[in-house]
């Protein structure tokens, strides 16, 4: 069974690949990454100049999940522009993810980073660690505003990392924004933002950063994935490929992506836990399954969900 998939006409010779964010900051972990089994390496989300990040502990990993206050550390859009190269000659796509403290910052590093000519790039409308920063995904009108002023500079498959959503209505309204952007992938979902882990024996937080609040991840947040998986592909007719991310943790998980309508799937929590050997143990599991079922191919079942 292959496990290779093809992303906004770029080819992966596997299907999953870390999460911005997930040991992807530094030039080591990026080539790591590189020599590993990931089918792309992807860059933390980067910003006008190098972020040291919110306070530690701002990361904290559970029965069932995680959760994270990052702040957004990372070395800066000129260090990864200048990194580009040298991550291209590992033999997968390098994915650049884009971020940014205010919206005129996003058209300045998009410009800069696609000079570098990574594979694709990723827009993060869904960061939801910068305190007194509400996430642009939350805003339809700034979102379109940004991606369009972002599209024009970006010569390379531009992609938007979402933000979950909870109600259809919702959905559909970012459905009609990404279809006016020219959007060529989405990347569905980033961490459920602003939950909170308590510690009942210490009765404390379990994060220092904005009083314990932070962003979910891991097993706990897969319904809420593949719901938003599901949804924009129905809205899109399978038309723009998504990347699912939440909530995958074994090979069984990666596959209800499929399902769902997934193209390709990143990896968070459980490479945050788990370490770059999963990347082996996932493509072991879900080939297993695939095999057991009687797909070919990861295109045999993407979509195919039964309703009742
Ligand atoms: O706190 C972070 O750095 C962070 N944490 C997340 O869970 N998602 C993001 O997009 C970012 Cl940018």
């Amino acid at each position: 069974i292959g496990l290779s998939t093809t992303i906004a006409g770029v080819k992966f010779p596997g299907c999953f690949m870390n999460a911005a964010g997930a040991l992807c900051v530094t030039r080591d972990e990026l080539l790591a990454l590189g020599r590993s089994k990931a089918g792309a390496i992807v860059t933390k989300s980067m910003t006008m100049e190098p972020r040291h990040g919110n306070p530690e502990p701002r990361y904290y990993g559970f029965p069932g999940g995680s959760i994270n206050s990052m702040g957004l550390p990372n070395l800066g859009y000129r260090a990864y522009a200048d990194l580009i190269p040298e991550l291209k000659r590992c033999g997968k796509p390098v994915i650049a993810s884009v971020a940014g403290l205010c919206e005129d910052d996003f058209p300045t590093i998009a410009e800069a980073i696609n000079a570098a000519q990574p594979d694709l790039i990723e827009v993060n409308l869904s960061c939801p660690n910068i305190p007194g920063k509400p996430q642009i995904g939350y805003d339809a009108e700034a979102s379109e505003r940004l991606l369009k002023r972002v599209r024009r500079v970006i010569t390379v498959p531009m992609g938007v990392k979402l933000p979950p959503y909870f109600d259809p209505a919702h959905h559909d309204a970012m459905g009609k924004v990404i279809g006016r952007c020219d959007v060529d992938f989405l990347n569905l979902i980033n961490s459920v933002g602003n939950g909170l882990v308590v510690d009942p024996e210490r009765e404390a937080v379990v994060i220092k950063p904005k009083g314990g609040f932070g962003g979910l991840g891991g097993t706990l947040i897969k319904p809420v994935a593949l719901a938003n998986v599901r949804a924009f592909y129905k809205i899109f007719q399978g038309r723009i490929p998504i990347i699912g991310t939440g909530g995958i943790v074994d090979g069984v998980d990666a596959f209800e992506h499929f399902l769902c309508g997934a193209s390709a799937v990143q990896i968070g929590t459980v490479l945050v836990e788990e370490g770059l050997e999963v990347f082996g143990r996932l493509e072991t599991e879900l080939a297993a399954l695939l095999e057991k079922k009687g797909y070919r191919a990861i295109e045999d079942c993407r979509g195919k969900l039964k309703e009742l």
